[in-house]
């Protein structure tokens, strides 16, 4: 088999499923590097992001339930960045030890990664990206009054969650360092949860109160090093038309121009699977290759092109 550069999304929501606790969290991640060094011993390149909505929201949580004065509450950039390292440590640690296991003397690493958005970005005025715990319609009015400045919304059937502002991915501020660090050899975990989102101002960069889509900042990733392939890795085995009712159907192989048409008849939720079509949709368009969403439990299947939703060129 010919030799590729594969990158690789993970989904918070498929990384963080039932049990939020580390371990389980951890488990799943080591699950996923056990599969995904079979690349690595096929000599392919392997880049890794990662999503962390689900980890972000909670973290947030976490540190708004213990404000202080003397201990406050971080803002939304800073826990985005807690959870590059977080997310990044599991991920690193698992795959360091695949490498080991295999015999592969190769170097992982985590870098903490920023993606410059716009300012006027429309995203910040209409909040969109869901974070943290799902709470039941019964919750609601509960949640609602002891977070009264929260947005909260249905999300893709599974109940209500908290929504942020998620501007679109412009550029990435450590673009150079990622492509040297491919091009070394070694394999990279970059702009998880989307990047930490900043905006330029003269010479700064100003973190902002958001979270950006994993699925838009992992076709930058593709964009950036030229990958051949972008496997997009979620909780669901497909992105399926007429989704979460008796006629559901599993897409397996699917043309950009029969998959526009879908996005246009409203197949695919806002904020769950529509970005990774959409995000799919803009790598094969520009690259003239393949993309892959799929479930997380099925990487090995995908891998060997048996499971997953293949988007191809037309
Ligand atoms: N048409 C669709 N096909 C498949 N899944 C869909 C569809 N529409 C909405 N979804 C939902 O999207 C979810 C995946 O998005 P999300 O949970 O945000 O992913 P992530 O793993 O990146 O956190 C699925 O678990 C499913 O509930
Ligand atoms: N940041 C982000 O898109 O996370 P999820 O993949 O968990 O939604």
């Amino acid at each position: 088999m010919t030799k590729q550069r594969i990158v690789v999304a993970l989904g918070g929501n498929a990384i963080l499923t039932k049990d939020p606790t580390a371990k389980a969290q951890r488990q799943a991640v080591q699950k996923t590097a056990q599969a995904l060094i079979n690349f690595v011993k096929n000599g392919d390149e392997l880049v890794v992001t990662h999503g962390n909505g689900p980890q972000v929201g909670n973290l947030l949580l976490q540190q708004l339930n213990s404000n202080s004065a003397q201990n406050p509450a971080m803002p939304l950039d800073t826990v985005g960045a807690m959870t590059q390292g977080s997310i990044g440590y599991w991920l690193q640690n698992a795959l360091q030890e695949q490498l080991a296991n295999n015999a592969i003397t190769k170097s992982v690493l985590t870098i903490v990664t920023q993606t410059i958005v716009a300012s006027d970005d429309p995203a910040f005025e209409h909040l969109s990206k869901p974070i943290g715990p799902f709470y039941t319609k019964e919750q609601l009015t509960d949640i609602q009054n002891k977070y009264p400045n929260w947005t909260l919304v249905e999300d893709a059937g599974r109940g209500y969650r908290r929504v942020v502002a998620s501007p679109k991915p412009q550029r990435i501020q450590e673009a150079a360092a990622i492509k040297q660090v491919v091009d070394a050899g070694m394999i990279p975990i970059v702009s998880g949860g989307g990047g930490i989102p900043v905006v330029v101002k003269g010479d700064q960069l100003i973190g902002q109160e958001a979270v950006i889509d994993k699925d838009f900042s992992a076709a930058k990733v593709a964009e950036l090093v030229d990958a051949d392939r972008l496997l997009i890795l979620t909780s669901v085995s497909n992105v399926f038309r007429h989704y979460g009712t008796a006629d559901q159907q599993a897409l397996t192989q699917v043309k950009v121009k029969e998959l526009q048409k879908y996005i246009a008849q409203k197949e695919f939720a806002a904020g769950s699977m529509l970005p990774k079509v959409q995000a799919a949709l803009d790598f094969v368009q520009h690259s003239g290759k393949e993309a892959v969403i799929g479930s997380l439990a099925d990487v090995t299947q995908i891998i060997a092109g048996r499971a997953g939703t293949i988007i191809q060129p037309d």
